[in-house]
Parts: structure tokens; sequence; C-alpha cells
């Protein structure tokens, strides 16, 4: 009995040691690591808080609190355009170093967490330049000005649905709603008729259809945490909890809901097709399934679903937030409303403007609406976000210190417009006017202009979301006079794991006479 006791005490003591062993080499490993951001980086040059020098958990804490954009403002405002915000990142707020940040052979970071919506990967999380390359040619077509053109009149189809739905539940009652979500119920609705011919139903419902948005919403934290620490992700995702790092369409979320309304509807259009009952669809699942690649190859259902499934995630929330976001900043500004109305009315009156205002007559005679939906765009971009890529062959200057290749590098719209050398220094004001002063400002202004990206991975769908925003505010405020329930509370922006949206938009609307 004491020889056993002796024997398991001893057992004991060297498990004790073997994990004060492991812990004090994992410290060690730690500290050693930490030292190197800190003292031998070459990176330690740049300016930055202390924290982020060393760890990547300063910036997703700040991403988790939702005060990013805001912090790493002032912070460019006391050391300058470029700074360090990660021990391998470099966020650069000079507008004029967009071309250089996303030169056009610039791969994606590793931020850009692989195979999260399944082993096909769509265009977005693509790294490698040339890959995307390959496929973005691909998609270029169903993404074409020409071909969305097209889709005009579904688009004007669904509008047309949402302002009867917004007259027939608020306008004719007087009832005191909240605006927020009915903007994101019609993009989610176009663009599920543009994408695959038929509306999720939102509008018709007047709620958030199977929780969509809501899902959507919550799991947007994660989305921004798990980008940011991308190393513990990678590492996770080789362990056999990885598996609950992929979106499934099994699973109960807004993304696992979105996955089957998607499978359902490719399903169906496989059998139209069979049955020769598709018709002429000029929906964009239409146009993969007809793309050919350069060998004259039809892509993948996989390939088209992952495509697809990008379309909803990235083309709908994002396009509703800047729909809130033009009720928030022509509500805040009887003057600039005022502005908005007698041109779109005068437009009207001289014949110029469609019952349903089209594309082309609105970026012809409507150019301060116009104005008043890029300045939206420029002060609250849908996604005030870190688009990271790594630095090319031979390395880059920047502000007189030098980055290494491979050095993660990236601008965000929200900072990057705010850049008073390029905006003005006016530039943290809603101002319209300032797009149509000159045309060479104009032209500046356009060409720094970070709202859908930079560079050859810039937005395939702002023909689409132009498309949208052109005609739907212009529509809801040609029609609809709004009354805000609090003048001094015309909506609440929010910022969740680098993406915003608005809430609390509540007022009353009647018809303008
Ligand atoms: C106001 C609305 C929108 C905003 C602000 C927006 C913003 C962006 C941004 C910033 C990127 C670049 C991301 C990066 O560099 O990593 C992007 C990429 C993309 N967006 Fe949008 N987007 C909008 C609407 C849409 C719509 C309506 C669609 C589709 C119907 C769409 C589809 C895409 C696709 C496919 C990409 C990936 C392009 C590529 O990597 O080649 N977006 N978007």
């Amino acid at each position: 009995m004491a020889a056993f006791s002796l024997d398991s005490t001893s057992s004991l003591l060297s498990l004790r040691a073997v994990f004060a062993v492991l812990t004090l080499a994992l410290a060690l490993s730690w500290l050693s690591q930490l030292l190197r951001y800190r003292f031998l980086s070459p990176l330690r040059h740049f300016p930055g808080p202390f924290w982020a020098s060393i760890t990547r958990l300063w910036i997703a804490y700040h991403n988790i609190k939702g005060d990013e954009c805001e912090l790493e403002l002032a912070l460019h405002r006391k050391h300058g355009p470029v700074l360090r915000v990660t021990p391998t990142m470099l966020l650069v707020s000079d507008a004029t170093k967009l071309p250089e940040v996303y030169a056009r052979n610039a791969n994606k970071s590793k931020y850009y967490v692989t195979g999260s919506f399944g082993k096909t990967e769509s265009l977005f999380n693509m790294q490698d330049h040339k890959v995307h390359a390959h496929y973005r040619k691909i998609a270029a077509g169903p993404y074409a000005f020409s071909n969305i053109k097209k889709m005009e009149p579904l688009v004007d189809e669904s509008i047309h649905v949402w302002i009867n739905a917004l007259n027939d539940r608020f306008a004719k009652k007087g009832e005191n709603f909240d605006f927020a979500p009915w903007a994101v119920y019609m993009a989610y609705d176009i663009i599920s008729e543009i994408g695959f011919g038929a509306p999720i139903g939102f509008v018709e419902a007047g709620g958030d259809v199977g929780e969509l948005i809501q899902g959507f919403h919550d799991g947007l934290p994660a989305f921004g945490l798990l980008a940011r620490l991308w190393p513990f992700t990678y590492w996770v995702k080789r362990t056999w909890l990885g598996r609950f790092l992929v979106a499934r369409p099994e699973d109960k979320t807004g993304i696992g809901m979105l996955m089957r309304f998607r499978d359902k509807l490719l399903q169906q259009r496989r059998v139209d097709i069979e049955e020769g009952k598709a018709g002429h669809r000029v929906d964009l699942l239409q146009t993969f399934i007809d793309a050919r690649d350069d060998d004259g190859n039809p892509l993948t259902d996989d390939y088209i679903k992952a495509e697809i499934l990008l379309v909803l995630l990235a083309g709908a929330d994002t396009t509703g937030t800047a729909f809130q976001g033009m009720l928030y900043h022509i509500l805040s500004n009887p003057e600039i409303h005022r502005k908005l109305l007698a041109e779109t009315d005068a437009a009207t009156a001289a014949g110029n403007l469609s019952a349903m205002p089209q594309y082309d007559e609105v970026l012809e005679h409507c150019p301060y609406y116009v104005a008043c939906v890029k300045e939206t765009m420029r002060l609250n971009p849908s996604a005030p976000n870190i688009f990271p890529r790594t630095v090319g062959k031979g390395g880059l200057m920047l502000d007189g210190l030098y980055a290494p290749e491979g050095t993660e590098i990236t601008c965000n719209p929200w900072l990057v417009h705010r850049d008073r050398a390029v905006f003005g220094e006016d530039a943290e004001v809603f101002r319209p006017e300032r797009w149509l002063e000159s045309e060479e400002q104009t032209r500046v202004l356009n060409k720094y202009n970070m709202v859908f990206g930079y560079g050859s991975r810039t937005c395939l769908g702002k023909d689409i979301a132009m498309m949208e925003l052109f005609k739907g505010p212009l529509q809801f405020f040609r029609t609809f006079d709004p009354k805000l329930a609090d003048p001094k509370e015309p909506g609440i922006w929010t910022v969740k794991g680098g993406v915003a949206f608005w809430t609390d938009q509540w007022m009353t609307i009647s018809n303008r006479s």
C-alpha cells in the first residue's frame, strides 16, 4: 500500500513537472514572440499604440467594442497617415496612397480567412491575385453593366411593390414605424429577385423572414474577430474544432437559411432548364449557368453556389445601409431635403424623370441627388472596415519609412474618406455640394473613393447597388413626406465586425400631394 502511494505521488510530481515545463516553454515562446514583434520587427519604427505592436488582441478588442474607426482616426490625427495596428499590419489613411496599397498584383492577406462558406471559395476570399484574376474574368460577364441594365425592370417592379407596401401599411394609417429594417427588406428582395428570379419575400411579409437579417447581424462580431485573429483562426481550422467554423446549409443560422434558399432555387432552375421552362431569364443565376471559361467549359454547381451566396451576403445588407444613411443625412438637413425635392420635382415637371426613375435619367437630370448618394457613402460607408493586402516585391515607402515585401497593409474607407487633404477641411461634414463644385475636384473625389473597395478587387455589384440607390431613396422622397418621431434622433449608426447598419429610424410618412 505504502509503495503504491509513493509511486502515485511521484508520478503526480512528474506530471506536475511536465506541466510546469510546458507552461514555461509556452510562456517563453510567447515572450520571445512579443520581444521580436516589439524590437526586431521591420515595422518597429512605425507609430501606433504599444499594445497593437505586440498583439492582435488590441485591434480585436476595439473591433468588438465598436470604436475601432473613431480611435484610429484620433491616432492618425496625432501620429500621421501610417499606423501599425497589429504586429504585422499597417493602416494607411492617406487617400492618395490607395493606388499603391491596392496595386494590381497585390494579394489579399490571410485576414481573408478561406473556406468559411464551404470548400469552394468565392471571389471575395481568394487570396492569390492570379487565381482571382482567372475567376473574375468569368464573373465579369454576369456583373457587366450591359447585363445589369437588362435587369432594370426587375428592380423597378421590386421598388414599386415596396412603395405600395409602405403606402398601405404606414402612409394611409399615419402609423409610426421604424424605416431601418424596411430599407433592408427592399435590398434583400431586389438582390434575390435579380440574383435568382424570386424575391425572398421580406416586403410582402413586412418582417425579417426566417430571422435572416438578425442572423446575419449576430454573426458579424465573430466574423470581425476571426479575421483579425487570423493566425489563431487558421490554427483552430486545423483541429477538429475547425468544422464549426464552416457554414453549412443544415445550420440554423441566417447563413444556413440563405444556403438552403439558394440550393432550392438552383435545383429548381436545373429542372426548369431540363423541361424547357426557364424561358429568357435575365437574373444573375442564369448568367452564371450560361457562363463559360476560356476552354468553353461551364462553371461547376459548387462554384455557382459559392458566388450566389456571396451575392446575398455582400449585396443586400450593404445596400440597405446606404439607403438608411440617405434617410439619416437628408432628414437631418431640411435645406438639403428641400434642394433635393426641388431638383427631382423640376426634372419630373420637365418630363425628364419617369414615374419610376430610370438609371440614366437620374444620372443626367438629378446631379444633386447623385451627389447626396455619394456623400452618404463617403461619410458612412457600409463596410467601414480594413481590407488588407500584402506588400509586393521591392516593398513600399510610406511616410518616409520602409515596409518590406509581405507586410500586411490596408486602408479603411471610413478613414480614407476623412482625409482632409483630399476631401477638404470640412471632410467630416455632410455636404453634397463638394461633388459638384468643379470638374477637377469631382474627378479627384471619385478617384479616391473607396466605398466599393479599390483596385482589381473592387466590388463587382457596384452597378447593381447604384441602380438601387438611384431609384429607391429617390422614389421614397418623391412619394412621401417623412416626419421623424424625434428630429434630434434620426437613427443610430452601429458597426459590428466591420459592417455597418442603422437602427431606430422611427418616423411617420404621408403622401406628398
Ligand atoms: C452599397 C453597397 C455595397 C458596398 C458598399 C460594397 C462594398 C464592397 C467592397 C468594399 C468590396 C471589396 C472588398 C475587398 O477589397 O476585399 C466588395 C466586393 C464585392 N462585392 Fe460589394 N458592395 C456593395 C454591394 C454589392 C452588391 C449589390 C453585390 C452583388 C450583387 C456585391 C458583390 C460583391 C462581390 C462579388 C465582391 C468581390 C469582388 C472581387 O473580389 O472580385 N456587392 N464590395
